[in-house]
């Protein structure tokens, strides 16, 4: 279970989160709601150990992670799997999508032909063909693109996987695709799924319980 513990977050004067609770098990999807500006976005990031909080802790089956990004060891670290709204915001635009989806494989310093063999297999998994792989991301659209930055967390095999509006800007059908990947890597690796959405449709399709960040703070922001 991935738990976050009393989270407050202040932008300089800003106090933007609060003491704020949650918790994700491996196989649920949780989905987090709140209006716009209510810290969704933030406590996705300190989930994600991007963003350190002011006060609080995030802990992983009950052991507290110290520090973020790279201060983390890399065995805790890739147990988070992150996919955000905006792929061309993630992505770096002088990478083909198979160098995109490499990047966390290299970072982890594996050999180079079991990189190749890894990035064919996460490929297949997300549904992009070899044609579209050797593609920039200029020369690609943004639901391939968004294809590309998912196996690219999933690259690690991550146990926990956290989507920030992450089909807000795709089409139906596109939208409809992740979704399923998502889903189908769930139930193959018992994934605990946190989805930040404003659409409440997709909200009640996809979450086995919906939380409100109102209600998680011990005291409102
Ligand atoms: N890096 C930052 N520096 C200063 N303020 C920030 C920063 N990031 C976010 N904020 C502010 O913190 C508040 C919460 O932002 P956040 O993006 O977490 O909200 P959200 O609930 O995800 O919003 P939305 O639904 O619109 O995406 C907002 O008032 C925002 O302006």
């Amino acid at each position: 279970m991935i738990t976050a513990d009393g989270i407050t977050v202040a932008y300089g004067r800003h106090r933007v989160l609060d003491g704020v609770s949650l918790s994700v098990a491996r196989g649920e999807t949780v989905g987090l709601r709140g209006p716009s500006g209510a810290g969704k976005s933030t406590l996705l990031r300190v989930l994600a150990l991007l963003h350190r909080p002011v006060a609080g802790t995030v802990s992983i089956d009950g052991t507290a992670i110290t520090g973020i990004r790279y201060a983390v060891p890399p065995a805790v670290r890739t147990r988070i799997g992150v996919l955000f709204q905006s792929p061309r915001a993630a992505a770096d635009p002088r990478l083909s999508l198979a160098d995109l989806i490499a990047e966390p494989l290299r970072v982890a310093r594996l050999p180079r032909a079991t990189v190749t063999g890894r990035v064919a297999e996460l490929a297949d998994v997300v549904g992009l063909t070899a044609d579209l792989l050797i593609r920039r991301p200029h020369a690609v659209s943004d639901g391939q693109l968004q294809r590309a930055c998912l196996a690219r967390a999933f690259a690690h095999t991550p146990d926990y996987l956290l989507c920030d509006e992450a089909t807000t800007m795709l089409d139906a059908a596109t939208q409809a695709l992740i979704a399923a990947v998502i889903t189908d890597y769930q139930q193959r690796h018992n994934a605990g799924v946190l989805i930040v959405t404003h659409d409440p449709a997709l909200m009640t399709r996809w979450a086995d319980r919906c939380l409100d960040l109102g209600d998680l703070a011990a005291v409102d922001p």
